[in-house]
């Protein structure tokens, strides 16, 4: 009887037991398909997310990709290593424009006094290009084939601004480029200017004068700066054998000139278009030939690329007096600007014109722009 009530005993409880272990095991069971839902669930959302933050990310990529300017494809030998010093300027960033297009590698070098890297914005992320924030005073060690010397204001506002930084632009900055050019064996063009003619005696200037500058004026740092630097090239020249190019600038104008750069095209433009006086400096009755800066450019080009090793004039010898000039634009602007005169500034060149029969003469080079479509 006792056994009997054992076995009995114990059945209840193995099946107790067993009950309990059916009962938990289901309901592990469920709460394990619960939570596979669950999770199947979170990555289906996870997934959803993913690929729309994908989408998204395209569509931003998309927006933000630069397209770069076609480049043409040249073969490694005909392929140059370019230096613009200055490269991000006015007439820097069209060179460099130019230069990249006909599918060489630039290395731009500019201090930003007057350049903009937006100048140069489109070309940041193209494997041929390079932006190195330096200054010309600074030397610099690098490789290159042919360095366009640009680097140094231009605008008369801006180079008096800091006139002994001017000089030493134009003085230590020629010279620790044509020490580059020693080093690396590069032909180096120096962008000096129609301003070393002073204010000229001899009409229009032909690149044999030897100018009528005031050493000791408020041109002086610029008009002597960039006298010493030419002097310096053929120094180089003749003690060292450097392969130099000299360009005479004269006036140019075109996009990307500074909106405060100072000079007569920029602020009659501005006065015009904001119904502002258009302010003569003087008589009005000084002339200026100005040339577009594609034109410039192609001149640059060619005289780098030419034989030619003593210095040659490019601008264009279409001569106009201020007082025209400021006829010319606001016509073309149809603005009610009145025409006033201010007080002539100091040593102001009275007349300039190139003679540019040596460029055309030597590699066929002459200006094609006319003034008002240039405008
Ligand atoms: O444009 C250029 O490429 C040249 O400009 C300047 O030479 P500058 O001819 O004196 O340039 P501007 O300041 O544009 O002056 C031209 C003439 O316009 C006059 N001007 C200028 C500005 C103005 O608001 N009103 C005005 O009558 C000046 O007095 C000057 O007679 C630079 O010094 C040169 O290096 C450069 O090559």
């Amino acid at each position: 009887m006792r056994n009997y009530y054992w076995s009995l005993r114990n059945l209840v409880l193995f099946g107790g037991l067993a009950l309990v272990a059916i009962v938990t095991c289901r309901e592990i069971a469920s709460i394990a398909r619960e939570n596979t839902k669950n999770v199947d669930g979170i990555l289906m959302t996870g997934r959803d997310e993913v690929s729309e933050l994908k989408k998204r990310l395209q569509a931003l990529e998309k927006k933000a990709k630069i397209q770069h300017p076609a480049v043409k494809f040249l073969p490694e030998g005909k392929r140059k290593r370019i230096l613009v010093t200055g490269g991000a300027g006015f007439v820097g960033s069209h060179l460099v424009d130019k230069l990249m297009i006909q599918g060489h590698e630039l290395i731009v070098v500019d201090n930003f006094f007057t350049g903009r890297k937006r100048n140069v914005e489109h070309w940041l992320t193209h494997e041929n290009f390079e932006l190195i924030h330096h200054d010309v005073v600074e030397p610099l060690y690098i490789e290159v084939d042919q360095i366009y010397h640009l680097a140094c204001p231009a605008s008369p506002p801006h180079y008096m601004f800091n006139p002994i930084k001017t000089i030493k632009t134009s003085s230590i900055g020629t010279l620790n480029m044509l020490g580059l050019a020693k080093r690396v064996d590069a032909r180096l063009l120096l962008a000096s200017t129609s301003e070393i003619y002073g204010d000229p005696e001899e009409h229009p200037q032909n690149e044999n004068y030897w100018g009528h500058v005031n050493p000791i004026g408020p041109r002086a740092c610029y008009d002597e700066g960039k006298r010493v630097a030419e002097t310096m090239c053929y120094a180089y020249k003749k003690q060292e054998g450097v392969d130099v190019r000299v360009a005479r600038i004269f006036n140019t104008y075109g996009p990307r000139m500074h909106m405060e750069d100072g000079r007569v095209v920029s602020n009659f433009i501005l006065q015009a278009l904001q119904n502002l006086d258009i302010t003569i400096y003087g008589g009005g009755k000084q002339t200026r030939s100005f040339q577009y800066v594609d034109d410039l450019v192609d001149g640059l080009i060619g005289l780098m690329n030419s034989e030619i090793t003593s210095p040659v004039n490019i601008g264009n010898p279409d001569e106009h007096t201020i007082e025209e000039f400021a006829t010319i634009i606001k016509d073309m602007v149809g603005t009610n600007s009145k025409i006033v005169h201010h007080p002539a500034t100091e040593d102001d060149p009275q007349r300039r014109k190139p003679d540019i029969e040596k460029a055309f003469k030597g590699f066929g080079w002459k200006p094609v722009m006319p003034l008002k479509e240039g405008m």
